[in-house]
């Protein structure tokens, strides 16, 4: 398919008043011209102007809404804005071009109404989407089939929430960028849908899930960006060319958090923080915008990576005039989430619209609205319809390279199962070692227990002989102390009354061995009495009785 260039379109709306502005009793500072389809700031009367010389700015754009006064000629309804360049977007899609539109405006601005509305005034979320079906159910074209899936998530304090998961599951999802799906969420929900009646279904979730709080400005301000995405797939069968021709294209819709300032939100805590993170990534938008509507600096394919933060010199403000970048500046997609997950339709194969949202009573912020909208005005992107005629062999071909992919897949699949596997035996074998030495250790602790409580019973058993035991080595001490001292210190019998004979020397030299031997006994028997206890001592400190468990780990050791 031949690439064209397109530009963005932008169309500005003014809302009515809301009560806090008919209470002010604020004039309407906006008028439009539905002939040349020029907007017009007017400046402030005098005396509600500062000290700042203001005065009136006309700008040109694609079209401009009046919705402020319903009694005028010329007042835009929802339906009137879907007509004019919503049914003009979902023809791009069925033709297969991507497609984006977003609303841009400061809080309380009316871009929620505008995208999403109410039931009674639906917007262009759901207009889109019922005419979509209505399309397929009642304008088919003959031998086709249709496919749509839609996801819907929010950026909220820089990090993506999918808001078709229910159940308060808060979890971020991972932003990923591959050659061939460029920036995609991982994880996001796509969910096939069949009727009208099914995306009403998550547009209601979706509502549910979005993060939204009163602030001044507004009772339901949205304080993330919400991008609602529908892919619309084309398989069109030529029977007599056996081909299929397939036309797919992605229609992104996204509100977009409002810029705020602090002073005027009286935003604290919370809300403060959140708004700090909508005008940051709102002055990358617009520095996007800057270095895409200059088309010298855009670098085909640059990643942004090396422009300045936000808060650097070249960095815009929200609700100021956007800075110029440097010459050689890239396209700072990847500042924030917000950009780097809209790429692709704001510089990339994408027809894309803004809706510049604004109300009929601020000055400052309306004018900063405008210029942003009339610099978006300047984009030109390059586009191709996403139309491919699939011949059956080819269809045959891709079917077959596919399913060597599901089967290199599984394979994958199957090892990482089996090392999965294998990782659970061994941890299993692991448990298993653990449980025998648990058992192990059980049983080594009840052999202890049995072996001190016989020991005990023996101590018991024994104490008595040993009582006796005592005594005897008493007396024996006693009596060998006796022989001893005798022998040492002999009795000297006068010689005439000495025995002279043989008898008396023998019996003499026997009451000496005796003495000896019993000295003898009696030592050996002391030592053995200390050893004895000493065992009888280790054994009570090794194997206390009724010690306390020692866990470790999960296994109790004693
Ligand atoms: N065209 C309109 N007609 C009638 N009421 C409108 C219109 N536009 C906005 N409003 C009302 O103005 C109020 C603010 O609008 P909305 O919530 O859409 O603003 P917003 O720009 O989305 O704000 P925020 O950025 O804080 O989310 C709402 O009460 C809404 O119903």
């Amino acid at each position: 398919m031949e690439k064209q260039s397109s530009s963005v379109k932008v169309v500005v709306r003014v809302r009515r008043f809301v009560q806090r502005e008919l209470d002010a009793g604020s004039p309407c500072l906006i008028k439009m011209d539905p002939t040349t389809q020029s907007t017009t700031l007017m400046a402030p009367a005098a005396s509600d102007r500062s000290r700042k010389h203001l005065e009136d700015k006309t700008f040109t754009f694609d079209k401009s809404f009046w919705s402020h006064d319903p009694g005028s000629a010329h007042y835009a309804e929802q339906a009137d804005v879907y007509r004019s360049f919503g049914e003009e977007f979902l023809d791009h899609n069925f033709e297969g071009f991507h497609t984006c539109i977003f609303a841009y405006g400061q809080t309380g601005s009316g871009k929620s109404y505008t995208m999403m509305g109410t039931p009674q005034q639906p917007g262009l979320i759901p207009r889109t989407c019922e005419a979509l079906f209505q399309r397929i159910k009642h304008q088919p074209v003959p031998n086709t089939t249709y496919n749509v899936h839609v996801s819907y998530f929010e950026v909220y304090n820089e990090h993506v929430r999918d808001l078709l998961v229910g159940g308060g599951d808060t979890r971020y999802l991972k932003i990923r960028e591959s050659p061939a799906d460029g920036v995609y969420i991982q994880g996001l929900t796509d969910a096939t849908v069949r009727s009208y009646a099914d995306v009403e279904e998550l547009i209601k979730k979706g509502d549910k899930n979005r993060t939204v709080a009163a602030t001044k400005m507004n009772d339901t301000s949205s304080r993330s960006h919400a991008v609602f995405t529908i892919c619309l797939k084309q398989i069109q069968h030529s029977l007599t060319h056996d081909e299929t021709v397939e036309t797919t294209s992605r229609m992104r819709l996204v509100d977009l958090a409002g810029s705020e300032r602090a002073n005027k939100t009286e935003a604290t805590g919370q809300r403060l923080v959140e708004g700090g993170l909508i005008n940051k990534s709102l002055t990358t938008l617009g520095r996007v915008i800057a270095a895409l509507a200059d088309q010298r600096r855009v670098v085909p394919g640059g990643s942004g990576r090396n422009s300045p933060r936000p808060g650097t010199p070249g960095a815009g403000t929200p609700g100021r005039r956007m800075s110029r970048l440097p010459t050689n500046e890239v396209v700072p997609y990847r500042d924030s989430v917000l950009t780097w997950l809209l790429k692709d339709s704001l510089g990339g194969n994408s027809k894309t619209a803004m809706v510049a949202c604004v109300s009929p009573t601020d000055y400052e912020e309306t004018l900063s609205t405008l210029r942003y909208a009339d610099q978006a005005k300047r984009i030109r992107m390059q586009v191709r319809a996403n139309v491919d005629a699939i011949t059956a062999k080819q269809r045959d071909d891709q079917i077959s390279a596919m399913a060597a992919t599901i089967k290199n897949l599984q394979l994958s699949v199957n090892r990482a199962a089996e090392r999965k596997k294998e990782e659970m035996e061994s941890l299993e074998d692991y448990q298993r070692q653990v449980d025998n030495m648990q058992r192990l250790m059980e049983e080594t602790r009840q052999v202890s227990d049995a072996r001190i409580r016989a020991l005990t019973l023996e101590v018991e058993e024994l104490r008595p002989t040993n009582v006796r035991l005592r005594g005897e080595i008493e007396t024996l001490r006693r009596h060998l102390g006796l022989v001893v001292g005798e022998l040492k210190h002999p009795i000297v019998i006068p010689a005439e009354l000495r025995p002279r004979d043989e008898d008396a020397e023998r019996e003499e030299a026997e009451k000496e061995a005796w003495a000896l031997e019993l000295q003898h006994e009696a030592e050996q028997m002391l030592r053995d009495l200390k050893l004895f206890r000493r065992k009888v001592k280790d054994d009570k400190e090794m194997f206390p009785i009724g010690g306390p468990l020692v866990r470790v780990g999960q296994s109790e050791v004693f």
